[in-house]
């Protein structure tokens, strides 16, 4: 991540993740350039059927077309009510192209058609946890490296804050008493499935740059 000149390449078109790695890599003295700085670069095909299938076919096919190494990120909600749903469809669970509202209400309906009208008269719906894969392909010798990162918490019926991005206004994180949107983004990258996950890959990513001499 470090020898291309200060600049880390994301795979990514969701400014909220753009924003997290930003801040993220910014004390690194990297600067994140995303799809939005390379409009001509094809949409990659999501249909692998895990966080991690999908990241390296971003980072690979980014990485490819660039020749340059090239970070990407699959991540996702899943929540136990629901099976593990919407997962690797969190992006598109309200249709393709919803946005996060759409996409949020979308979660809040089915969780209630679950409940079947019932009122528990309690905000909490169900345990749910974020996951986030991330990879980081280097297209000069075709190596990847992987890292994982969850995060736990309650989806809520009472969506609050304004911060993050995605379901983070559902997503409720009872010793913090505060839905991950009412984070600052500091608080949410010390807690959160990307922020752990960021922490292992660049870990890894010196543990290899320390082999390699
Ligand atoms: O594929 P890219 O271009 O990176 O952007 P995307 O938004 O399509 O990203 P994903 O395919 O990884 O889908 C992840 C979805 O999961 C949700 N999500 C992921 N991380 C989240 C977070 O930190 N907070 C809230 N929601 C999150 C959000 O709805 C994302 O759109
Ligand atoms: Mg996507």
């Amino acid at each position: 991540m470090s020898n291309s000149g200060g600049i880390l390449i994301v795979a990514t078109k969701n400014k909220g993740k753009v924003r997290e790695f930003q801040h993220a890599f910014a004390p690194l003295g990297l600067t994140v350039k995303s799809m939005f700085d390379y409009p001509e670069l094809p949409d990659v095909v999501e249909d692998g059927t895990t966080f991690a299938e999908n990241a390296l076919k971003k980072s690979k096919a980014v990485g490819e077309a660039l020749g340059l190494p090239v970070l990407s990120d699959d991540s996702g909600l899943c929540v136990d009510a629901l099976d593990g749903k919407p997962g690797v469809y969190s992006a598109r669970y309200a249709g393709e192209g919803a946005q996060d509202q759409e996409n949020n209400l979308k979660l809040l309906s089915e969780l209630e058609r679950m409940k079947q009208g019932e009122d528990t008269g309690q905000p909490l719906l169900s345990t749910a946890r974020f996951v986030c894969a991330l990879s980081l392909y280097d297209p000069a010798d075709g190596s990847e490296l992987t890292a994982e990162g969850t995060v736990e918490g309650w989806i809520t019926s009472e969506p609050a804050g304004a911060g993050g991005f995605g379901y983070d206004p559902l997503f409720y994180l009872p010793e913090y008493e505060k839905t991950m949107a009412e984070l600052t983004l500091e608080e949410k990258q010390k807690i959160s499935h990307r922020g752990t996950a960021l922490r292992l890959l660049t870990d890894k990513l010196a543990a290899k740059q320390g082999n390699n001499g």
